[in-house]
């Protein structure tokens, strides 16, 4: 099914509004819980969306020395949630350290592993930014690339890039590494602060295994009809990649 192939971010500041958007959309299996709505509500969100049997994108994107991320990947884990990201920026010590956390905090919680993914490049970033505010002296694309290179080196189960660096990426990293994109904007949607975005078929024929979509659904003035568009779009692309 491509419907759950699409991850909505909850990006709302209540667990109030949060649990009125997982029950306009029942048919959305995989929900992303990022800053906004967990540094407002805490993890009673996460037991929310477990007891409503949805997988769980963490998305608080750690980014600290290796002690720190280590911490908060291991106490990430036990919640049993499928994906967290860590900023493939915070290093590789960092990067292996969370990887090893992530796995032990799992375990001694008697839950799977959560899939740990490395953020290469904010997907609101472009290449002017990258080379004059961030004075990385890389092209862009070769940017993305090496931080999701840098996160496969360290173990890590995939990355999270923007759809427009997919192909490379699924190209180089091969096809078991999991690509995350968000970014992805339906051509009748606005851009909003994404900077490098492709409509949901051209990052899914790109490659990407899960397409992260949030405002043009959530606040769409009808979520639902929103989410079918999408939806009806990634099934014709999808017969299309077969
Ligand atoms: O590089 C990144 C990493 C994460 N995000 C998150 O994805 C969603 C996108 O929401 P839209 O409303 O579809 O723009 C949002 O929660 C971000 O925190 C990202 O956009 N880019």
């Amino acid at each position: 099914m491509t419907i759950d192939k699409v991850i909505v971010p909850l990006d709302v500041s209540s667990q109030a509004d949060a649990i009125a958007l997982i029950e306009t959309l029942p048919q959305v299996t995989f929900w992303k819980v990022g800053l906004e709505l967990f540094v407002s509500c805490g993890p009673q969100i996460l037991k929310q969306l477990k007891q409503r049997n949805k997988r769980i994108f963490l998305d608080l994107k750690f980014h600290d020395i290796p002690n720190t991320v280590a911490g908060a990947c291991r106490a990430a884990a036990r919640y049993g949630v499928d994906l967290i990201t860590i900023h493939a920026t915070a290093g590789k010590v960092a990067l292996k350290a969370a990887q090893s956390a992530a796995e032990m905090g799992a375990n001694e919680a008697g839950v799977p592993v959560p899939k740990l993914i490395a953020i290469s490049l904010l997907t609101s970033l472009n290449a002017r930014e990258l080379a004059f505010d961030l004075k990385i002296p890389l092209e862009l694309p070769e940017y993305a690339l090496q931080m999701a290179l840098l996160g496969q080196e360290c173990g890590l189960a995939g990355a999270v890039c923007s759809p427009q660096e997919v192909a490379q990426l699924r190209r180089t990293c091969g096809d078991d590494f999991l690509l995350v994109c968000p970014g992805v904007r339906p051509s009748w949607a606005s851009k909003g602060d994404q900077k490098r975005s492709l409509t949901p078929s051209e990052a899914l024929k790109a490659g990407a295994n899960y397409l992260v979509i949030g405002r043009p659904i959530t606040e769409a003035n009808n979520p639902m009809t929103a989410l079918k568009l999408i939806s009806e779009e990634l099934d014709a692309a999808e017969k299309i990649v077969k």
